[in-house]
């Protein structure tokens, strides 16, 4: 998927993506009749406004006709009652506009987040995960504009051009011929020329969207920044962006000003040459009076100003199409048969009997780099099995796969016999757990972090589950207890502590398959010690994976199995493995103990 795409902004509003984005309109419609009030209310409004200058023009006509008072001051109610129902409308319309609004974009904003978290892993990897909040924040920020005030203004608008030309052909044809005669042409070349100018500010949007990811990224990674003293290096890749979106900017502002200064010479234009054209025609006796010409010309002002507002309507609408179809990719790339695996069903228990079949997988963001080349080996229920092997040998790849973040390329993957891809997903899922290497604490409270486990757990099931987690004696010690907020706002937890969080998290589930994978940084060795002793703990009774940096943790594995470069190359007990002259296990764990 193409998440921006200039081409398809440069078409302008064609066919194919008004259909598309009529596709929206299903979140409108629950709100059918509020939405339908309001554009009553939005019709009677913008035909009061029709009114306001006909009424003028009788206003002024009187007084030079010598009418009596009290038909001055009947005509002078009469538009003050205009301008009062004019309001009153338009507070309702716009109360009512906003309620649809608000409710619509609440509905699509969970439509889209519940459709992007059950995406599949290969969609967020490869993408700036910063750069698609922001984006998808703005797209609907952008539809709440259109929603609000965008498809209102085009309705008024059109509204005034149509009406209003009605009332002037009535009034003078001649004169309104004349009027037309300039107008579309005028509207024409600020039709093309709007045009021209929208591509900029696209790339504007573009430019401030990846300035904006800098800014994200460096703040959350802020502990790289400073400890690789890069501020000055961010500082100037910032300044860099920001500039460009700057220069993008003024460019589109020259067109912009160039723009207006079209429109106000055309219109305005325009409009002089219909006043000069209206005092010939009432000196030739073809049009009645001052009066008539009077509102002729505030009707013209008001369709001059609603073909400009319609050219910006038209950028608005342009822009919310786009950013609708941002939204739609994102709705149309398949998501993850994900249900709720609260609901687990007896016959989708496992028991933890693992096998990989002639497995061979690529990542599908690399097709040409192949990661695992015909894997096979077996679990049994219950057994410990260690995955070793150097860098990049593809120990975390079995992990994803195992999780079936990923599907095998070729090969199956089998539990209690069953292929993976027969059972439901949230279902395998849900009888796993896995504890990581960097643990990552959400911004809540311990509780919350302990019980993201198994969401719902009572605080009994918590405080039993840190203690199995050797984490109750240190959770205990923080003056909140289990209530201390961790994470980016909170206290940070030290390497140990937030292992024992994440067991503690593990326990909770109580799940048939347990992955770990082994911290890579050292603890000191009482935290080793008891990070350890709570691994061992919650290894018993279930199938577990551990993916082992340190092999001296791996001895007591019931297997180990040694990847190198995708493929296995040795399988056995360490003392089965210790045996093998050459041996790639072997040399590794010398290596570790020589050094
Ligand atoms: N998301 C990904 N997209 C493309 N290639 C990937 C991706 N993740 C890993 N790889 C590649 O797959 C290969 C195996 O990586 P993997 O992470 O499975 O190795 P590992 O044995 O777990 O290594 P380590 O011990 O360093 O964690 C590497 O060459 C890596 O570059």
């Amino acid at each position: 998927m193409q998440y921006f795409d200039l081409k398809q902004f440069k078409k302008g509003v064609s066919l194919r993506t008004l259909k598309k984005t009529l596709r929206l309109y299903k979140y409108v419609r629950p709100y059918w009749p509020e939405f339908s009030v309001g554009m009553l209310f939005l019709f009677i409004s913008s035909l009061a406004g029709l009114a306001f200058p006909k009424l003028l023009g009788e206003l002024v006509d009187s007084s030079a006709k010598g009418h009596l008072m009290q038909d001055i001051s009947r005509l002078g109610w009469l538009l003050v009652g205009v301008l009062v129902a004019q309001s009153v409308f338009s507070y309702f319309r716009i109360v009512l506009f906003v309620n649809v609004t608000e409710k619509t974009l609440a509905i699509l904003r969970q439509t889209i987040y519940n459709h992007l978290i059950k995406l599949p892993m290969r969609f967020f990897v490869g993408r700036r995960v910063g750069e698609l909040g922001s984006r998808i924040s703005s797209d609907i920020s952008m539809l709440q504009e259109t929603f609000t005030t965008t498809i209102a203004e085009f309705i008024r608008q059109i509204i005034v051009i149509i009406g209003g030309v009605a009332l002037l052909l009535h009034t003078s044809a001649k004169l309104t011929v004349f009027m037309l005669a300039i107008f579309p042409v005028v509207m024409l070349i600020a039709y093309f020329f709007g045009r021209y100018i929208r591509k900029f500010s696209k790339q504007v949007q573009t430019q401030v969207a990846e300035a904006n990811t800098i800014v994200e990224e460096t703040l959350q990674g802020i502990l790289n920044v400073k400890a690789f003293a890069n501020e000055f290096f961010e500082m100037n890749r910032y300044r860099q962006k920001t500039l460009q979106a700057a220069s993008t900017g003024m460019r589109s502002g020259k067109y912009r000003g160039a723009f207006s200064s079209f429109m106000i010479l055309g219109i305005f234009g325009a409009m002089v040459a219909v006043i000069w054209r209206g005092a010939l025609l009432i000196a030739t006796g073809e049009m009645q009076s001052t009066g008539e010409l009077f509102s002729f010309i505030i009707y013209s002002g008001f369709i001059g100003g609603s073909v400009t507002g319609l050219a910006e309507v038209y950028t608005s609408i342009q822009r919310s199409m786009g950013a609708t179809e941002n939204l739609l990719e994102i709705l149309d790339e398949p998501a993850e048969p994900i249900t709720d695996s609260a609901q687990l069903s007896p016959e989708h228990y496992l028991s933890g009997q693992i096998a990989f079949d002639n497995v061979s997988f690529h990542y599908p963001s690399r097709e040409d780099v192949r990661v695992l080349t015909d894997v096979s080996f077996t679990i049994a229920a219950d057994q410990q099995v260690a995955l070793v092997g150097p860098s990049g040998a593809g120990k975390s790849t079995i992990v994803s796969l195992l999780l079936r973040l990923y599907d095998p390329v070729e090969g199956a993957i089998t539990y209690d016999g069953r292929d993976g891809v027969r059972l439901p997903l949230s279902a395998l899922r849900a009888q796993m757990a896995v504890v990581p290497q960097d643990v990552f604490l959400f911004g809540g409270n311990i509780r919350e972090n302990i019980g993201y486990g198994k969401p719902g757990s009572s605080e009994e099931a918590i405080i039993e589950a840190a203690r199995k987690a050797n984490a109750w004696e240190f959770i205990q010690r923080f003056p909140d207890g289990l209530d201390t907020i961790v994470g980016e706002r909170g206290i940070q937890l030290s390497g140990g502590q937030r292992q024992r969080i994440a067991i503690a998290r593990a326990v909770l589930r109580d799940p048939r398959i347990l992955i770990l994978d082994e911290a890579t940084s050292a603890l000191d060795s009482e935290s080793e010690r008891l990070v350890q002793d709570a691994l061992e703990k919650l290894m018993e009774g279930r199938t577990s994976i551990v993916i082992a940096h340190r092999l001296s943790t791996v001895r007591k594995a019931d297997k180990i199995i040694v990847l190198d470069k995708g493929q296995i190359v040795e399988e056995g007990t360490h003392q089965e493995l210790m045996e093998m002259h050459g041996g790639l296990y072997k040399n590794l764990s010398e290596m570790q103990f020589t050094h």
